[in-house]
């Protein structure tokens, strides 16, 4: 009987292991600690899964798809972005970054910041619910695009993200800010300059560092395409492992 990829995607029936095929997957859901028996029987939370990189490094375009496709393969998936532009907070930023509104570069941060934990409780309702989260940008974002002004260390950058839920993976979309500013024209936004995206770019690198993260660098030069094949491959992975165990606490 066929059934509409919605329906399917309500139905949390044993889906990590019976997708998981290959063999890494199966690795590390072994790994883990998680028997196949109880992987198959059971469903768990979902896993949070972010994407970040310089601008029009192609963020959006692969959360989208990615989204797409877990739910196709029935798991039950949604899109978040941060800045979230929706929210008052959100608002605020908004017009910071359209240049209708100046900010002192600490309270900016610091509303960036206080735009992902007024989401908080959400995510975690989300993740707790078995929805997987794909998230375009996070508190990495917050951290790279601050920390790249003169005078913000990266250790006082990331102390408002501290706590907040941690990534089961944080893919990093690789591109040089000079084949990025290619793909689409820099608009009037603040930080829109391939040389503040240069520094950007080796905050991120440093950020990168922590082992304790699960970050997995991806070319982005590469097409639309296989780029999505990567992503999907480890998000899945991902998904697998993530599902039994506590959502963590970010840079704790
Ligand atoms: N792999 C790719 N190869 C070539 N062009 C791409 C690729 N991925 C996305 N693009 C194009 O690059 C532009 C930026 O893509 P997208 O909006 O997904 O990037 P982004 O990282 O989310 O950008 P921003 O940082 O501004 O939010 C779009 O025109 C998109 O069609
Ligand atoms: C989350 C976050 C983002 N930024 C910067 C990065 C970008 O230049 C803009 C957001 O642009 P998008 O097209 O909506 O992705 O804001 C930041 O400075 N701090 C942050 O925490």
């Amino acid at each position: 009987m066929s059934m509409c990829f919605k329906e399917r995607a309500g139905i949390r029936w044993g889906h990590s292991l019976y997708f998981a095929s290959s063999h890494i997957k199966q690795q590390a859901v072994h790994q883990a600690g998680i028997s196949s028996t109880r992987s198959k029987m059971s469903h768990g939370r979902g896993a949070l899964i972010v994407l970040e990189g310089v601008d029009k490094a192609g963020k959006t375009t692969q959360c989208k798809k990615l989204v797409n496709a877990l739910i196709e393969s029935g798991r039950p998936a949604e899109i978040m972005r941060f800045p979230d532009r929706t929210t008052q907070i959100g608002q605020l930023i908004n017009a910071y970054l359209e240049k209708k509104s100046n900010l002192e570069d600490h309270v900016v941060h610091l509303l960036f910041s206080a735009n992902r934990w007024e989401l908080e409780p959400l995510m975690r309702k989300k993740l707790e619910q078995g929805i997987s989260l794909v998230v375009d940008r996070y508190a990495f974002s917050g951290v790279a695009f601050t920390s790249a002004k003169p005078g913000f260390s990266l250790e006082w950058c990331m102390k408002p993200d501290v706590g907040l839920p941690k990534p089961d993976l944080v893919l990093f979309l690789q591109l040089h800010p000079l084949d990025a500013a290619q793909r689409g024209q820099y608009g009037s936004e603040r930080y829109e300059s391939s040389d503040f995206q240069k520094v950007v770019l080796q905050r991120f690198e440093q950020l990168m560092k922590d082992k304790s993260l699960n970050w997995q660098v991806i070319n982005a030069a590469k097409s639309i395409e296989d780029l999505h094949a990567e992503i999907k491959s480890h998000s899945e992975t991902a998904i697998t492992v993530a599902e039994f165990q506590p959502i963590g606490k970010l840079w704790k």
